[in-house]
């Protein structure tokens, strides 16, 4: 398919003649004398660009452009200009045109020009494209109540630019949650940076945030932009935020207040240009109290709060969340995907989930490797998720004691005591039951406990 473009002026000789140089060219043409025209046939032909006069009677290029730029913001429109109409063409730039050709025209750069529009729409549309499939890698499975609710919480806090601070236990998916805003904010094109406040040592941890100046300190050898700069016109997530110095917190809350910063050793000032998300696993509110964490800048940080429900308050979502980690690994793998028998799912339901959904993902991916059937049965998992599976002891010490025997009488005799033991612990010391389930009588292990 050859691409089309829309050519607008008022004069018939210019369109002539752009007409007959793209069409040898291999575009297909289509052209319309003013801008009402323009936009009809924007609608009736799609082309894939629009070459615009700026001046024509009627609605003028630059209003043309702007109603083209309303209704279909990825169409790219070039301006063509009389020369020297500077003022015109700043006006064209700010609301939205790709670029100018300056009438007369040259051949070789209307064609240049068309062909760089073209494929910056292409770019801008694979772009589009791998962000969209970002999102759907990076959305929050579930459909349980708490998800959903989570869900209209992010929609909502979104588009603003107001500060988040998400919270919730270790793996229940605060990162996701800010990668989610960030995706749907005004600036999803922007960058998304993220800092562990736990992870940096407490005197890093300013210069990682606002960078410094080569010398600032010891060991400052070259300059070094800060997480604030990198992250400008983007999001910057700062994890375990409970984890920052008081003095950091001061600092941090005075850039916040002023919107401003400075590397450290430098005296010029920057604009801070981010939207800030914070996150922590921390009681906040205990932190205060313990005098640990700044309520001014708590206030700050907590515009709009997002708590992140633990996976056992959730279990509805726990069988989206096995197929959708099963389909995930089998798609990274290339191997055929692997499900759970109903009774392995149920043992996975009424498990607590202490690491949440890390923990969850963690599992499956361990299942997905060590069992080879395509069904994961009851049997298959492991404990402590399965209590009908022993959680076998710590038996290092003893094996290797009893590798350093000599003799098997001598070795069996060992293993048989360390079995018993073992096995009426299982039982809390109920050694008639520790019988049974041994199958010896209750006197032999008497006996043998009696040896020992
Ligand atoms: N609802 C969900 N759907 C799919 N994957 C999820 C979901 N929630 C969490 N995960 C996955 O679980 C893992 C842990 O999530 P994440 O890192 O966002 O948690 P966190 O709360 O930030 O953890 P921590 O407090 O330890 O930093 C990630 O691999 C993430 O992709």
């Amino acid at each position: 398919m050859y691409p089309a473009v829309l050519i607008v002026d008022d004069e018939a000789t210019i369109i002539d003649s752009l007409e007959g140089i793209l069409s040898d060219d291999g575009f297909e043409v289509i052209h319309a004398f003013n801008g009402y025209e323009a936009l009809k046939k924007i609608d009736s032909h799609s082309p894939d660009i629009v070459l615009l006069d700026i001046w024509m009677p009627g609605m003028d290029g630059i209003d043309t452009l702007k109603e083209i730029k309303q209704h279909h913001p990825s169409l790219p429109v070039v301006m063509i200009t009389g020369h020297g109409s500077i003022e015109s063409a700043v006006e064209a730039t700010k609301s939205g045109a790709f670029d100018f050709l300056e009438k007369p025209l040259s051949i070789d750069k209307v064609i240049l020009t068309i062909n760089n529009a073209l494929n910056f729409r292409k770019l801008e549309e694979e772009n589009r494209y791998l962000r969209k499939k970002a999102i759907k890698k990076n959305s929050i499975t579930g459909t349980s109540p708490a998800v959903r609710k989570l869900y209209g919480e992010i929609m909502t806090a979104a588009p603003t630019e107001s500060s988040i601070l998400i919270t919730g236990e270790n793996g229940t998916g605060k990162e996701m949650v800010a990668r989610t805003i960030h995706q749907f904010s005004r600036r999803p094109e922007g960058p998304f940076i993220i800092i562990n406040c736990a992870a940096i040592p407490e005197d890093h941890l300013e210069s990682e945030l606002f960078g410094h100046e080569k010398g600032a300190f010891e060991g400052a050898t070259a300059k070094n932009r800060g997480k604030f700069e990198l992250a400008a016109g983007g999001t910057l997530f700062l994890d375990e935020i409970g984890d920052m110095s008081i003095s950091t917190q001061a600092k941090m809350l005075r850039a916040l207040e002023s919107k401003t910063f400075q590397r450290i050793g430098a005296s010029r000032t920057l604009h801070m240009n981010v939207r800030v998300i914070t996150s922590s696993n921390k009681d906040l509110d205990a932190e205060i109290k313990e005098g640990r964490f700044r309520e001014d800048l708590f206030f700050r940080l907590n515009v709009i709060p997002i708590h992140v429900p633990p996976l056992r308050e959730r279990r509805d979502d726990i069988p989206i969340l096995v197929d959708f980690f099963l389909s995930q690994l089998a798609e990274k793998s290339s191997a055929p995907k692997k499900t759970l028998s109903e009774e392995a799912l149920k043992l996975l339901t009424q498990w607590h989930w202490k690491g949440n959904v890390r923990e969850l993902k963690n599992l499956m991916e361990r299942l997905s490797i060590m069992v080879e059937n395509d069904v994961i049965g009851k049997n298959d998992i492991p404990a402590p998720y399965n209590p009908e599976i022993d959680n076998l002891p710590e038996i290092d010490d003893g094996h290797t004691r009893l590798f350093t025997m000599e003799k098997l009488d001598q070795a069996k005799a060992a293993f048989e005591m360390e079995f018993i033991h073992f096995r009426v612990d299982r039982m809390n010391g109920d050694l008639q039951a520790a019988a049974k389930q041994m199958g010896t009588s209750l006197n032999f292990i008497k006996k043998r406990i009696s040896k020992s």
